[in-house]
């Protein structure tokens, strides 16, 4: 055998070994992916932080309803809607919102952006030696490395008393989105023969404002693009302790692990396509639908390309619709009621425009197209990865830093259940897994086999 075939040999049982038979799951009632036959999620904490709401069951009945995002209390909507005089970034207070349990006074919210400012510094030597060597080609791990290596720094990063947790999460909250924009122009140099732009952060500015003056090669932005870009990181902060990547959190934190540990664990969830990197390929695919698709604007000619992707014929070979589908929503996902009107408010009359109606007309089509190829009667309507990417490119940030954003802006959930677990978890999370060999196997030497 040569080194191929040697390798060929060790993939050749993957299936076979890997396969369970699916009466398996019905004779154990074994709720795959945690979720009860019609669709709701099996029950596994509970949570003061978030409350998503998609449907309401009544005498064992699901029914559909409007979606509704609720952080400690409080409606996305209103959050997002306060039109006070002082228009001011929403990010921290957000942040300060969901860590703390209750909005933040003028004073409080003050003192918390100055501990936020105050912890942008990088330890020295740690872009040159590691955000510049060894640059992965994908963001999100050189964020999860990056939070790993931060460890490192911090001489007592294996304590777990409530001032250093909330230390670390604020220190993380404020340097995230300076290593993604760092990590964005080292990747670009190495992958893309980009330059290697390193702005430093001014002190002072939000987190939206640092990200776009250390992006931007010319360092300018309007207080339009700022705010724009606050509420992204606003709607993206949080969902409830059932999404993958904070039930991951709660999952890691219950094993008492490590701050750095747990939030690097959370970036390599979110980075999954089917959660947090949907919003970069929900880009990809409408670029393919562009490039397939004659006249975009044609609903029978999008419907057929999108029988094509569902049917595992056209795009990633997945048979999904990216930006499609909730496993709490069912008429409306909120943040993507917000990000829609943003997009069509920025869309119109632009350039974009086309771009916008063929993402309004997947959304439309989607559904009807999967129950009729698939039979899925599911219902299901744009979650928050339709639109984002979208008002991202209008803002001219890149595609590579769509789900790394995201990461940005959850990391201050991810805190949030981290501290909840670790006050009110009080048990390592070990569900139990039913096993399908009925008998033990007589064991054979090896020169028997
Ligand atoms: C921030 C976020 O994480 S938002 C979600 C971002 N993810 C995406 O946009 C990826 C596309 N969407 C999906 O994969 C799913 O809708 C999820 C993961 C979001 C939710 O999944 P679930 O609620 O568990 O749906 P579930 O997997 O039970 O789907 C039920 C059926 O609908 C199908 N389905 C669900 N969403 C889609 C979709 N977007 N495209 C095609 N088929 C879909 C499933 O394949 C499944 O079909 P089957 O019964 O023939 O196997
Ligand atoms: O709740 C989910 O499953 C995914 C989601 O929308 C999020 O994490 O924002």
């Amino acid at each position: 055998m040569n080194d191929e075939e040697k390798k060929f040999a060790l993939y050749e049982n993957f299936q076979k070994v890997n396969s369970i038979a699916p009466e398996f799951f019905e004779q154990y009632e074994v709720k795959r992916g945690l979720r009860n036959p019609d669709g709701t999620g099996v029950i596994a904490g509970i949570t003061n932080i978030a409350n998503v709401h998609g449907y309401v069951v009544s005498d064992g009945v699901k029914t559909p309803d409007e979606g509704q995002l609720r952080y400690r209390g409080y409606d996305l909507y209103d959050l997002l809607e306060d039109d006070s005089s002082d228009r001011r970034f929403s990010f921290e207070e957000v942040s300060y919102l969901l860590l703390m349990g209750e909005l933040p006074t003028k004073e409080q919210l003050a003192r918390f952006v100055s501990v936020i400012d105050a912890e942008r510094e990088l330890p020295d030597g740690f872009t040159a030696s590691l955000i510049m060597r060894n640059t992965p080609p994908d963001i999100m791990n050189l964020l999860a490395r990056s939070i790993l290596l931060l460890y490192a720094f911090d001489e007592n990063a294996e304590d777990r008393a409530p001032q250093h947790e909330i230390h670390t999460a604020i220190s993380l909250i404020s340097r995230v989105p300076r290593i993604m924009v760092l990590a964005y122009y080292a990747q670009q140099a190495k992958y893309n023969n980009g330059s290697m732009i390193m702005h430093r952060f001014i002190p002072g500015q939000s987190t939206a404002e640092t990200i776009l003056s250390m992006l931007r090669p010319d360092r300018q932005f309007t207080p339009d693009e700022a705010r724009m870009l606050d509420v992204m990181l606003c709607l993206h902060a949080e969902h409830g302790g059932g999404n993958n990547s904070t039930f991951t959190t709660r999952v890691v934190t219950s094993a008492d692990t490590d701050a750095y540990s747990t939030y690097a664990a959370a970036i390599g969830s979110l980075k999954g396509w089917k959660h947090g990197g949907a919003n970069h390929q929900v880009l990809a695919m409408q670029q393919e639908i562009k490039e397939n698709v004659q006249d975009w604007s044609d609903e029978g000619q999008v419907a057929d390309y999108l029988a094509k992707i569902v049917n595992k014929e056209a795009f990633d070979r997945t048979g999904l619709v990216y930006g499609m589908g909730h496993a709490v929503y069912t008429i409306s996902d909120p943040r993507a009621v917000i990000l829609k009107k943003f997009a069509e408010r920025l869309a119109v009359g632009t350039e974009y425009e086309a771009e916008f109606e063929l993402l309004q007309n997947i959304e439309r089509l989607a559904p009807e197209v999967i129950l009729k190829e698939k039979g899925t009667n599911k219902d299901m309507c744009a979650n928050v990865d339709m639109y984002s990417g979208f008002v991202y490119s209008m803002m001219g940030i890149p595609e590579d830093l769509f789900t790394p954003l995201f990461a940005c802006a959850r990391m201050a959930g991810w805190a949030a259940h981290r501290f909840e677990e670790i006050v009110s978890g009080k048990r390592i999370i070990r569900p139990a897994y039913k096993t399908t060999h009925s008998g033990k196997r007589p064991y054979k030497s090896i020169d028997e086999r």
